[in-house]
């Protein structure tokens, strides 16, 4: 068993929804293709821990999520089994692992129908994105708790963005076509947090292909609303992200003293 402790959100007064019961989704079945060859990305190690762990521990140290769903790479389901079994997490959360599909997508609605009833608002939480804080989860399920069916973590951008008439051959000079309003643009992250019957519904509905669940709702023409993201809540998507990610987990324990 893993000897890190497990800090826990503190036990925190909820408004509207306050008897709804919370499931994180995890999808982690991706292989993890722009951060290089190796094993599948969510099995990956930081700080010597599978980042799936860590991601699971960010779920679980909620005191409002009791069932988390791991999304696992469709041959290495039994793995994470054995993984979760053999580190330390909270005892009231269940733990539960299905295999999962092609893409994103078809992963978060594999973990969806594993969803038992009792279990009214749904995070989903990418494995890649193994250092959010809990005071970001809790804020995610507190604004579903509050009302909205659709909540995202957002942070401004840095950068000015440009939209560009893609290259046929990557590498290529592309021509800029605009240049968005960057006050209006926010980059999200995960937990996205969701009524469950809307979520489900939205997987039902929506067939094109899309890179975030919330995009979902809004096809639905429902409302989606951001609540502030964290930037430790960063996605270790190329190998830069995996230096910074180690850099802010070696901080964190500095400053916890192991
Ligand atoms: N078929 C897939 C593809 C992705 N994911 C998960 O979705 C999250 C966000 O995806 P991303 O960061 O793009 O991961 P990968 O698909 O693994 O990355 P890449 O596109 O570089 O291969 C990750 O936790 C990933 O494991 C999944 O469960 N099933
Ligand atoms: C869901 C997500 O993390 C929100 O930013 C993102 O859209 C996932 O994209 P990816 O290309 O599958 O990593």
């Amino acid at each position: 068993m893993s000897d890190e402790p497990l800090p826990q959100s503190p036990a925190q007064p909820v408004s509207g929804r306050t008897a709804a019961r919370t499931a994180a989704v995890i999808p982690a079945a991706g292989r993890g293709v722009r951060l290089g060859p190796g094993a599948p990305k969510a099995l990956r190690t930081l700080g010597g821990t599978p980042m799936l762990i860590h991601a699971v521990r960010a779920m679980a140290d909620s005191r409002a999520v009791s069932l988390v769903v791991v999304v696992a790479p469709p041959e290495g389901a039994a793995e994470v089994r054995t993984l979760l079994d053999a580190h330390a997490l909270p005892d009231r959360t269940e733990f539960v692992v299905v295999p999962g599909g092609e893409t994103r997508q078809e992963s978060v609605k594999l973990g969806l129908d594993a969803l038992p009833p009792g279990f009214d608002i749904v995070l989903v939480h990418d494995a890649a994105r193994p250092l959010v804080p809990v005071d970001t989860v809790d804020a995610v399920v507190e604004a579903v708790r509050d009302g909205a069916p659709a909540v995202v973590p957002a942070l401004p951008l840095a950068d000015t963005v440009k939209q560009v008439e893609p290259a046929a051959v990557p590498g290529e000079p592309e021509p800029v076509v605009a240049t968005p309003d960057r006050s209006l643009l926010r980059a999200v992250q995960t937990p996205q947090g969701f009524d469950r019957a809307t979520l489900v519904r939205a997987h039902e509905t929506v067939t094109d292909n899309v890179t975030d669940d919330a995009s979902m709702v809004e096809q639905l023409g429902l409302a989606v609303v951001t609540v502030p993201g964290h930037e430790e809540a960063f996605k270790v998507t190329r190998p830069l992200d995996l230096v910074l990610a180690e850099a802010v987990l070696a901080r964190r324990r500095l400053n916890d003293g192991f």
